[in-house]
């Protein structure tokens, strides 16, 4: 059950830096439960305000609903006493409908709502869609701005309006201009996070935005720096900041980019170069090769940022 109000999930959520731990995988691209219980044992060990299980970064959408339910149920056990989990709902309304389902029912604190699958849709079709899951569920609800599903600031009211536990819009498409009007209209009602591809290239201009704290794929394998890097755009230190993204964000961009679908794999080469593997990523992504995970733990060297017990951990 539950140990947060919404608005006490919202609260805790907006002042810390959101972990989006991947899923591990066997040889056999089954679910490898000794291997995610130890990650997300490390990954809670730290001072994140939430832990967002089988999001993008966790493959949500690679994974059946039963797998969904089970590594959200894992997550509650193994992290839920030190910081709240969330779960992720997507595809049809009644598919997300049973996800939150789901979810509450594991002990999931939140939802964080994926865009509905494949279709078109439009302001009246998003509303109905979200509205019907935030019925149908207690815990809170944040929505994902990405894809087909982009929320006008009037939605975003409509729904805020009606649903107490409609807490948060988590943002993917960067546009600078709806999300001044998102927040320009909505304020302090909701809690705002960006979830860009590698969150941290766009953290401190977002900051501006009402985007007080985003997604962190690379907390993943480099959880200290992840959150010194929070740290630095909290306080506003654009200096600290540059220096960050020149040693580490950008060149780490360079090797992201070699392939479609890199940003998730890419989270998973990270873990591999630093000893502390969780397996392949299930297709249609494509892990990073050889090269590119030498690459990664080389400049994970050189930019001074292994992991403190990971420091003399070689890639697999
Ligand atoms: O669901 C997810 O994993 C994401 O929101 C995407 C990433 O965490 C993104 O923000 C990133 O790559 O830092």
């Amino acid at each position: 059950m539950a140990q947060y109000t919404p608005q006490e999930l919202a609260d805790k959520l907006k002042e810390g830096l959101l972990s989006f731990p991947v899923t591990a995988f066997d040889a056999d691209l089954k679910i490898d439960e000794a291997a995610y219980r130890t990650h997300l044992a490390w990954q809670s060990s730290f001072d994140v305000a939430g832990l967002f299980a089988a999001g993008g970064t966790g493959e949500g959408f690679s994974l059946t609903p039963e797998e969904s339910a089970r590594v959200v149920r894992m997550a509650v056990e193994e992290a839920g006493s030190r910081v709240p989990v969330l779960a992720s709902a997507g595809g049809s309304t009644a598919q997300a409908i049973q996800n939150a389902k789901d979810a509450e029912a594991a002990g999931a604190e939140g939802l964080l709502l994926l865009p509905p699958y494949l279709t078109e849709c439009d302001q009246a079709g998003l509303l109905a869609h979200v509205s019907a899951v935030c019925s149908a569920t207690s815990i809170g609800v944040i929505v994902y701005n990405r894809a087909n599903a982009v929320y006008s600031a009037d939605t975003v009211a409509k729904l805020a309006d009606r649903h107490p536990n409609f807490i948060g819009f988590k943002d993917a498409l960067g546009d600078i201009e709806h999300l001044t009007k998102v927040y320009a209209k909505n304020g302090d009602r909701l809690f705002y996070l960006g979830g860009l591809p590698t969150a941290e290239t766009f953290a401190l201009p977002l900051l501006q935005l009402g985007m007080s704290t985003y997604s962190s794929a690379m907390y993943n394998f480099v959880p200290e720096f992840a959150l010194e890097f929070y740290r630095d755009v909290r306080n506003q230190d654009r200096v600290a900041v540059n220096e960050k993204l020149n040693r580490f964000v950008l060149p780490y961009l360079d090797i992201r980019d070699r392939a479609k679908g890199y940003g998730v794999s890419i989270v998973k080469g990270g873990l591999k170069a630093i000893g502390r593997d969780a397996g392949s990523v299930r297709p249609p992504l494509q892990d990073l090769t050889e090269q590119d995970v030498a690459d990664l733990s080389a400049l994970i060297d050189a930019a001074g940022v292994r992991p403190r017990d990971a420091a003399m951990a070689q890639p697999a």
